[in-house]
């Protein structure tokens, strides 16, 4: 697909990183536009500014994608003085959840600053020397009043009806689970400064990756693939109970979560996908025999870290494409799921429950699934939200419903001043 940075690219990046002071919070030296952002517990990566990108589309976006990176990094200069992951040249990215959708894109920002483990590092990119640039905490504006929020095309009675759909396809036989998700609208009084519900995702949810790329943004708890110096991490989950507020009550549900045969069955589907799909590129594997329970602040759930050694060269975005549509947000099995997905849905998923992250020139990186997120639209006074759900055959539609407004909390919080 032509590009014109990729041309510009044909020079090669010079690309510098070096430690410097901790400067407290990564989030608050983003400056207002073109912020791209990747945060887990305080650590994690910022930039800003464009020195390459690459968008693409289409079945092959991933194949596309990786190749651009790979060429792009062959003819880099790098000088890392820092040698962390996530040090030296790395690409942000975000690529959508259908084969049919436009808006895949990897963006290598011009300013990177890091934090891993007590380490800080700046790395600046471009088409020759350029200086580091003072770093200075610029705080976000707070969405102004008046945000409302509304149904999507397809209103929350009608998804229902859906999902009553996708069980009687699963009761027929046709496949076992699949993925159904919605959408909410956001009108704000002023355009958003993706900053403020940034902070907010990554205070409230530590425990999550929060991210925005290109106007997409969220804070997913769940990590499709993590590739650091030869060792392979996946978080899956799949099965979700709503936390009550009260914290008694909650180990009870907790328990209860870990005990149900609709969700374990569920969760079972979505480990056995992301084994299935690893299985081809490790030495060696675990694949904990069962589930422990993930609580975060809106939700509880299913959770099990695979763990694998890899044997091939396969990078980070190799295993991404790989994994995707995992069966946390496609179904079992997944082309069956895929199908009934498009055929039922209705709704344009664009980057939702897509990955999302980012890889460095040696091929390791961290790749999110785009979920608990939002997509900033217009002006930056609309923003769709999005939230989705596992459907098996014990499946209630209006529990359904209520998962995915359990779900769609965290952003909808962080819109809301
Ligand atoms: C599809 C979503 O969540 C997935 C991840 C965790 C648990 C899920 C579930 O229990 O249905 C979903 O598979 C979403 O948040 O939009």
């Amino acid at each position: 697909m032509s590009n014109p940075a990729l041309d510009a690219a044909a020079e090669p990046l010079v690309v510098r990183s070096e430690r410097i002071d901790d400067l407290g919070e990564l989030l608050a030296l983003l400056p207002p536009d073109d912020a791209l952002a990747w945060v887990h517990g305080g650590d994690g990566l910022v930039g800003w500014g464009r020195a390459a990108e690459f968008r693409t589309s289409g079945p092959d976006r991933f194949a596309e994608a990786s190749e651009w990176w790979r060429e792009l990094a062959a003819h880099a200069v790098v000088r890392d003085d820092v040698d962390v992951p996530g040090s030296g040249l790395v690409t942000f990215g975000s690529f959508t959840f259908s084969d049919d959708a436009d808006g895949s894109v990897l963006v290598v920002p011009e300013v990177v600053v890091g934090r891993r483990d007590g380490i800080t590092w700046i790395t600046v990119i471009g088409l020759g020397i350029t200086a580091p640039p003072k770093l200075t905490a610029t705080p976000a504006a707070a969405p102004a009043d008046g945000t409302t929020f509304a149904d999507g095309p397809i209103d929350s009675v009608h998804w229902q009806s859906l999902v009553a759909q996708a069980v009687s396809r699963i009761e027929a036989g046709e496949l076992d689970k699949v993925v159904l998700a919605r959408d909410l609208v956001a009108t704000l009084a002023e355009p958003l400064d993706v900053r403020a519900p940034l902070t907010k995702l990554a205070n409230d949810y530590p425990s999550c990756w929060t991210f925005h790329v290109d106007g997409f943004f969220g804070s997913t708890p769940e990590m499709l693939v993590r590739l650091e110096r030869g060792l392979i991490t996946s978080r899956v989950l799949a099965g979700t109970i709503r936390r009550s507020g009260d914290d008694e009550r909650d180990l009870a549900l907790a328990a209860s979560l870990a005990r149900s045969s609709k969700d374990l069955e569920e969760h079972e589907y979505a480990v056995r996908s992301v084994a299935e799909a690893l299985a081809p590129h490790c030495t060696s594997m675990n694949v904990p025999e069962a589930p422990f329970v993930l609580h975060l602040p809106n939700v509880m759930h299913l959770a099990t870290d695979v763990t694998g050694v890899i044997k091939d060269e396969a990078s980070a975005l190799t295993l991404a494409a790989s994994l995707h549509p995992s069966a946390a947000v496609g179904g079992t099995p997944t082309p069956a799921a895929v199908a009934l997905i498009s055929e039922i849905e209705q709704l344009d998923r664009g980057r939702y429950a897509g990955p999302v992250g980012w890889i460095g020139a040696s091929g390791d990186g961290e790749w999110g699934i785009g979920l608990r997120s939002a997509q900033i639209e217009a002006d930056g006074t609309q923003v769709r939200l999005f939230a989705g759900c596992g459907i098996v055959a014990d499946s209630v539609p209006a529990d359904e419903l209520a998962e995915s407004n359990a779900k769609l909390i965290p952003v909808r919080d962080a819109l809301t001043p």
